[in-house]
């Protein structure tokens, strides 16, 4: 595997009001988490690396191959949003099982990979319920892991923690500290949470107006004292 995952070269995207633009190299098995203000322009970046935004400009590949005219069921990407995205009237193997076939026309090794997804995030036994009779939790962890049957290197996941409880992020959190040690994935996540970072991530990527301002280790970044908006972000005192 090509040691570098992603790279994205002067990529910008151009929206009616305004123009983001991105340059990273995240290398494989990195699992990196991605912060920053709301509207900085973080979904985007993850819209861009699975293929759902076009960028204006500029080169993303992945795994070393360029993914220009690629969609996103042809890229190396498994996305989880922040809704989820169940389907409510389809049973948690059916909504798992669209990760294998949108068609959900699987054979018995597809029903077996369903289930042992289904174990792997705490939720066997739960096959033929409803997405309506689960909490918010358990409804991300299906849709963790309907990303992992696809058993894609690079897994981005849109505040995985947000519906969940403190204790539950601490418990979603080890799950996936040991998915990506297990599986090498490249993992990267967004989190409003400062305290998410040093659970989970090597490094962070700080997203602000519409571009990476800081791509460094957690440690560095968890340590920073300036510049204030992130000092604030961090918790810490601003003069
Ligand atoms: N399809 C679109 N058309 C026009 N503007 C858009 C579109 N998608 C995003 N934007 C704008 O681009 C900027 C970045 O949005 P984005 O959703 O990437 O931010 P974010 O950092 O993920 O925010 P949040 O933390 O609130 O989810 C915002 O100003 C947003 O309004």
């Amino acid at each position: 595997m090509p040691d570098t995952a992603i790279a994205l070269s002067d990529v910008t995207v151009r929206f009616a009001e305004k123009t983001l633009a991105f340059d990273c190299a995240i290398k494989a098995g990195a699992a990196v988490a991605v912060v920053g203000p709301s509207g900085a322009g973080k979904s985007t970046l993850f819209n861009v690396i699975a293929g759902f935004q076009t960028p204006a400009s500029g080169t993303v590949r992945l795994l070393g191959k360029d993914m220009a005219g690629r969609d996103p069921a042809e890229r190396p990407v498994s996305i989880v949003f922040q809704d989820n995205n169940l389907f409510s009237h389809l049973t948690i193997a059916d909504n798992v099982g669209l990760g294998i076939d949108p068609g959900l026309r699987l054979d018995a090794a597809g029903r077996r990979g369903v289930s042992e997804a289904l174990a792997r995030v705490g939720l066997g036994g739960y096959e033929t319920r409803l997405p309506g009779s689960l909490s918010g939790g358990e409804r991300q962890r299906v849709a963790l892991a309907r990303a992992l049957v696809r058993r894609r290197p690079i897994l981005l996941l849109d505040e995985p923690f947000a519906a969940l409880d403190p204790a539950m992020r601490a418990d979603m959190a080890a799950l996936l500290a040991g998915l990506v040690a297990e599986t090498q994935a490249t993992m990267l996540f967004i989190t409003h949470q400062p305290e998410d970072i040093g659970r989970l991530a090597g490094e962070v990527i700080y997203v602000t107006d519409g571009k990476i301002r800081f791509h460094e280790p957690s440690g560095d970044f968890l340590a920073r004292r300036e510049p204030a908006d992130i000092a604030k972000f961090l918790g810490r005192s601003v003069p």
